[in-house]
């Protein structure tokens, strides 16, 4: 490839949004190349290592509740997600490598100039340009400067854990949604989990009672949260790993066969040798970038994890979308117009979230009324105990004057699903009174929303 203008797109790393875009301007009949770092990771983290392989575990933990520590049982889950995976990861390739307009390489990508990149593939070496460039490199576990944290033996990030032989004790550091979701996976394979964080309290972004609600069912497999958990170092030998932690200036300390670092991640620029081309960065390390994506560099884009917006599949999809229209479209679509976002913790049941929390309305001096039942007590919801799990609450922050959703945390079996059409009725402005009149099939989780919309507590 000598002349710069010889592709119209390059897309580096196999992301959601990045192998999205790939496909739909190569059907376009634009002249594409996808470059990914490993044949690992072609479809990118969420279907190889983050998003389908630990719900996979997840799901099999959860029809494991109650039996007890059983390696034998988890291998065969491990087993079930590799299967799964590995056809996920072979279907993910073969979408874009069966068209004709899209080379795919596979091999690392590092910019020599602007819309120039350069890939090292083993010994080979490829330069190649572009008239467009999207970089979609995701993000990585964060590393940790702590004495004794890298990863390595007993101590893990959230993929090697995924490898690691069922541990009979894990110490996970941090609670956010990669710690909690993995206590309560093995929580659910009979480990015994421990989590440190170092917030005031567990789930400090939800409401007490929401989060109370998590927190018992995250007891009900034996989790235990420490909080005001400040880590001092790590220690491991052939048979144990130690965390020395201070809590509430107490020095503590706790054994463990295995480690989770689940301290964020970090958007994975560190090799693009962005330099090159006039590609800047934020304070956090993301690639900075405009409302529709834009670089600051012309012609290049940056999707997903990388550009330090909401590291969710779904996010970096829609940033697929924003790129597409400005490339195909009418150039209208921007991060700006996204209203509801809704995540999923998958920890079990799930916490489905979108939206203003109570207390988040309540500091913003928002006028509001506010439903909130407990999914045990919501008459009209036989689904949950129909499967058997009638934990969880559900609660809905509404506008008190023109009785708009400003938001709803649901903690139930299927909250995931429900929490869609949630966000769908405040993006279209429908009100708290159409949707608690709405009809709904039965027996399912939605028709809960009869019930608790029309019971506004306060
Ligand atoms: C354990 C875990 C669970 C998660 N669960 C969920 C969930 O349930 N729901 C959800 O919505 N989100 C979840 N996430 C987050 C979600 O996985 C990410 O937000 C999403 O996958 C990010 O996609 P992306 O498009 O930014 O790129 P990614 O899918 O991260 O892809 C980036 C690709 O770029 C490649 N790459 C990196 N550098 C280079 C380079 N120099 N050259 C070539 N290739 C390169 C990488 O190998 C990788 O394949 C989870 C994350 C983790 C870690
Ligand atoms: N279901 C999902 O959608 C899902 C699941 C997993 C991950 N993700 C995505 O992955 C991203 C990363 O998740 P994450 O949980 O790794 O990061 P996070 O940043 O969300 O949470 C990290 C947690 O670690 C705590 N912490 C930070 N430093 C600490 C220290 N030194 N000692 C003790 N505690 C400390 C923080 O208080 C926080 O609670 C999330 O932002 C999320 O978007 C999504």
């Amino acid at each position: 490839m000598e002349d710069e203008n010889d592709l119209d797109l390059i897309v580096i790393g196999w992301g959601k949004g990045g192998k999205t875009l790939a496909g739909t301007l190569a059907r376009a009949g634009q002249r594409v190349a996808i470059v990914e770092a490993s044949k690992e990771m072609y479809g990118g983290t969420c279907i190889n290592i983050g998003c389908v392989p630990t719900k996979i575990l997840i799901h099999d933990a959860e029809n494991h509740a109650g039996h007890g520590f059983d390696p034998e049982y988890f291998d065969t889950a491990v087993e079930r997600r590799d299967k799964l995976t590995a056809m996920m990861r072979a279907k993910n390739f073969s979408m874009l490598d069966t068209l004709d307009s899209v080379m795919t390489i596979t091999g690392r990508a590092s910019f020599i100039g602007p819309r120039r990149i350069r890939v090292h593939a083993g010994d080979e070496t490829l330069e190649l340009g572009a008239k467009r460039i999207i970089i979609n490199t995701g993000a990585i576990p964060a590393s940790s400067d702590l004495e004794g944290a890298s990863i390595g033996g007993r101590i893990h990030d959230s993929t090697t854990l995924q490898h690691a032989p069922l541990p009979k004790s894990l110490v996970v550091i941090g609670g956010g949604p990669v710690g909690l979701e993995f206590a309560s996976m093995f929580g659910h394979f009979g480990s015994k989990v421990t989590v440190l964080d170092r917030g005031p309290r567990a789930l400090k972004n939800e409401d007490e009672d929401v989060a109370a609600e998590v927190l018992s069912a995250l007891n009900d497999v034996d989790v235990e949260i420490k909080v005001r958990a400040s880590v001092q170092r790590i220690s491991q030998n052939a048979h144990t790993a130690r965390v020395y932690y201070e809590q509430d200036g107490a020095p503590q300390d706790i054994e463990a066969d295995a480690v989770l670092i689940a301290l964020g991640r970090t958007p994975a620029t560190h090799e693009l040798n962005l330099v090159a081309a006039g590609i800047e960065t934020t304070a956090s390390g993301a690639i900075k970038v405009d409302d529709h994506l834009c670089t600051t560099a012309e012609g290049v884009y940056a999707l997903g994890d990388v550009n330090g917006g909401p590291q969710f599949t779904y996010v970096s999809l829609d940033d697929n979308r924003i790129v597409g229209d400005a490339i195909l479209g009418s150039g209208k679509r921007s991060t700006a117009d996204r209203v509801a976002v809704p995540h999923t913790t998958f920890t079990t049941p799930p916490l489905a979230r979108v939206g203003l929390s109570e207390q988040d309305a309540r500091t913003q001096g928002l006028s509001i009324k506010v439903a909130v039942k407990k999914v045990a007590e919501i008459a009209a919801m036989p689904r949950p105990k129909i499967v058997g799990d009638a934990r969880g609450i559900i609660k809905f922050v509404v506008d008190a004057q023109n009785d708009l959703i400003l938001g709803a945390a649901l903690m139930h079996v299927d909250s995931q699903e429900v929490i869609n059409l949630v966000a769908l009725a405040m993006r279209q402005g429908v009100t708290s009174t159409t949707l608690r009149d709405s009809i709904f099939t039965h027996p399912s989780s939605t028709e809960a929303l009869n019930e608790v919309l029309g019971s506004f507590a306060r």
